[in-house]
């Protein structure tokens, strides 16, 4: 009886190991937990020779480096001099980004040797590509030019998207999308279709992606500093002296977007952000899948992908948190401790641009 059972437990044994053999052969190289082990983003890594194997198109690892070519001249930075009028760190280690908190020359020469690609994801749809001359004119002259940039310019009117004289190493492409009935339909179907040409195309094109409000002008240099896994910019409106319950958070537990009355860190603009493809991949798809489940419950999120975007931002953090200066607004003035401004929306009249009269 007992030399049965053995047997038996043998035979079992072999046919188990002889499963398990097939499933690692047949798997490997797909399933998502072995390139969690060996390629991972930022993670301190160790072995090499299995990152290569395993990772030999895993550029995203170059990103957590921050090297510098030996002989570069700068100043000597200081432990006790820098911005003491604003917070220049977040409260889980983050760097807060304002004029004054970095060194131009090193910063870019740090992110210049990364060489990334960096793509820009703008909508301009319906009356809105009558912005876009400014925006792709000013971008040329202040973001990161001295870096290869490609901004996909999504548009119902291909006839209407100018042509700018673009520096080297930097491009234009159209994607076509449909015409849209309600504006808020396009700043929300911003999500979907950054969702889909990452899987398409983006992934294979890019190392890091910013998606932009295409009525925004660049005033000043808006350079590597901003890049950073996930970079998301303080909205103008309610950065200093506004307590959290009173961000316009969507407030309504029905809806994906919910944040409550008492948590919160800053409130975010949907008009400027970015970061790693794959981090940046992963916000969309989720804010996207949000709003869809949204839509289902026949909800619409009090402004729209910016809520689904905040609350997003609430539960993971972004490694960089821009300041204003990013997005100001010519609607209104510039505040003392706003040194530079980078980049600023421009005034509208909104019931004569937007499809549905701006309600
Ligand atoms: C400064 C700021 O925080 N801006 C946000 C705010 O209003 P805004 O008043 O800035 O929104 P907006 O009218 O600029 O729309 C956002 C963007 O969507 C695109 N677009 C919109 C409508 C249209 O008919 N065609 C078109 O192409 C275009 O790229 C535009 O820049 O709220 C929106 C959502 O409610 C977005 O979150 C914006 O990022
Ligand atoms: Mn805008």
């Amino acid at each position: 009886m007992g030399y049965i059972s053995r047997n038996h437990i043998l035979i079992i044994l072999i046919i188990l190991l002889a499963l398990l053999g097939v499933m690692y052969i047949s798997l490997k190289d797909n399933i998502s937990y072995f390139r969690y082990v060996f390629c991972p983003t930022d993670a301190p890594l160790t072995n090499d020779e299995l990152i290569k194997q395993h990772c030999p198109e895993d550029k995203s690892r170059r990103f957590g480096d921050l090297k510098m070519q030996p002989g570069l001249h700068y100043a000597q930075p200081s432990t006790q001099r820098g911005r003491t009028d604003v917070n220049s760190v977040t409260n889980w280690n983050a760097p807060l980004v304002w004029e004054g908190t970095f060194d131009r020359v090193l910063i870019d020469a740090i992110y210049k040797q990364q060489d990334p690609r960096v793509a820009v994801i703008v909508l301009a749809v319906g009356k809105y590509t009558r912005f876009l001359k400014k925006f792709l004119e000013s971008g040329e002259k202040f973001f990161l030019v001295n870096l290869k940039v490609t901004y996909y310019i999504f548009t119902d009117n291909e006839q209407d998207v100018p042509k700018i004289e673009l520096a080297e190493g930097r491009r234009i492409s159209i994607l076509p999308v449909p015409s849209a009935k309600r504006w808020q339909e396009v700043v929300l179907s911003r999500m979907k279709w950054a969702t889909v040409t990452i899987e398409q195309k983006l992934r294979d094109e890019a190392d890091y992606l910013f998606m932009m409000d295409v009525d925004s002008v660049f005033h000043n240099t808006f350079g590597s500093e901003s890049l950073s896994k996930l970079s998301a910019v303080l909205h103008r409106g309610y950065y200093k002296n506004v307590p959290r319950k009173q961000f316009p958070y969507e407030r309504r537990p029905e809806s994906k977007a919910y944040i409550p009355i008492d948590e919160g860190d800053y409130y975010y603009t949907a008009a400027v952000w970015g970061g790693y493809i794959e981090d940046m991949y992963k916000l969309v798809k989720h804010c996207y899948e949000q709003s869809e489940e949204d839509a289902k419950n026949g909800i619409e999120a009090a402004w729209q992908e910016e809520s689904h975007l905040n609350r997003y931002l609430l539960y993971n953090k972004p490694t960089k948190v821009l300041s204003p200066e990013y997005l100001w607004s010519d609607y209104d003035a510039v505040q003392p401790d706003i040194k530079v401004v980078r980049v600023s929306q421009i005034v509208k009249n909104y019931s004569e641009v937007r499809p549905n009269k701006g309600h």
